[in-house]
């Protein structure tokens, strides 16, 4: 019995094929557990629209490998020039076909194309600028992070890991663990585990008139989470910006202010942003 040809590339032989180890001080943490690559496309939601994927971080392109498989077209965003141009000469028959776009750059700086979904293995070091980025883009995401970040994104009220993070990724998507991923998928190895979330976008089920001021207010309160929202409110109105926090505790009602921040849902933060904003100014904040 002889083994059947790989579908894909080898992400050993990319790495070969690049001359690179990869640098953990760069963000370089490269999959090469084909078992994990093979997976990642299949998180996306079965209905996304897969006519323009996004990679953000391509290294020497196994899961770009993937991405072209699943998807009509891919763009790869790499901060890396030599990465990039590798990746250019490695896929040059799917960038001549249109099929490929490689873009060498920062993901916090260049333009996104119109993608439909995106499915990536993060630079750790940028990976929540890089998601609050893409999360109010309103696309399906599947996102690798490293794990103890991942509980924190999709963690319930009353938990340990519930908090600021929770409140304003969970604001934009429904967002779940998907899968935890041990760190000898790596190479070089991450000190960390990893695991993949999926984000779905939807429109939350309250209304906030000022999503900036909603995001600020959380974290204001959160600086604050083992005091009540009363408490809470009032120290933190130089974050906020509140001009009036007393007017703001005054109208609220005793259920919520008697809590800790880390006890209210997102449903309940609005609520609170509402009457924030119709019971006093509002500044800039910090
Ligand atoms: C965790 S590796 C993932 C590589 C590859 N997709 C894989 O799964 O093996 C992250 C990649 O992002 C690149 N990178 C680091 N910071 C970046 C940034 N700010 N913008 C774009 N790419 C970045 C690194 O050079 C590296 O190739």
């Amino acid at each position: 019995m002889t083994d059947a040809a790989p579908e894909f590339r080898d992400p050993d032989d990319l790495r070969r094929r690049a001359g690179v180890r990869g640098d953990p001080d760069r963000d370089q943490h490269f999959l090469v557990d084909d078992r994990v690559l093979d997976r990642l496309p299949g998180y996306l939601p079965e209905d996304a629209d897969r006519s323009h994927l996004l990679e953000i971080g391509g290294g020497t392109g196994a899961l770009t490998d993937r991405l072209l498989a699943a998807g009509d077209r891919v763009t790869v965003v790499e901060r890396d020039r030599d990465l990039a141009a590798f990746l250019r000469e490695e896929f040059a028959d799917e960038v001549a076909a249109g099929d490929l776009d490689i873009v060498a750059g920062d993901a916090l700086d260049v333009d996104l194309p119109e993608f439909t979904a995106s499915v990536s293995n993060l630079p750790y070091g940028v990976s929540s600028a890089v998601t609050f980025r893409l999360l109010p883009l309103g696309k399906p995401l599947v996102l690798m992070f490293q794990a103890e970040f991942a509980d924190r994104m999709v963690a319930e009220p009353g938990t340990s890991e519930y908090g600021r993070l929770s409140v304003s990724t969970q604001h934009y998507a429904d967002v779940e663990v998907v899968e935890r991923i041990p760190p000898e998928a790596f190479d070089p190895q991450p000190r960390v585990d990893s695991a993949v979330v999926r984000c779905v976008p939807r429109d939350p089920e309250y209304e906030v008139d000022d999503e900036a001021f909603f995001l600020r207010f959380v974290k204001a309160l959160f600086t604050q989470r083992r005091k009540t929202v009363r408490n809470a409110i009032r120290n933190t109105a130089h974050i906020s910006g509140l001009a009036d926090p007393d007017a703001v505790v005054d109208a609220a009602a005793e259920d919520l202010l008697s809590k800790r921040p880390g006890d209210l849902s997102p449903a309940a933060f609005a609520a609170l942003t509402e009457l924030a904003v119709e019971t006093s100014e509002v500044g800039p904040g910090q």
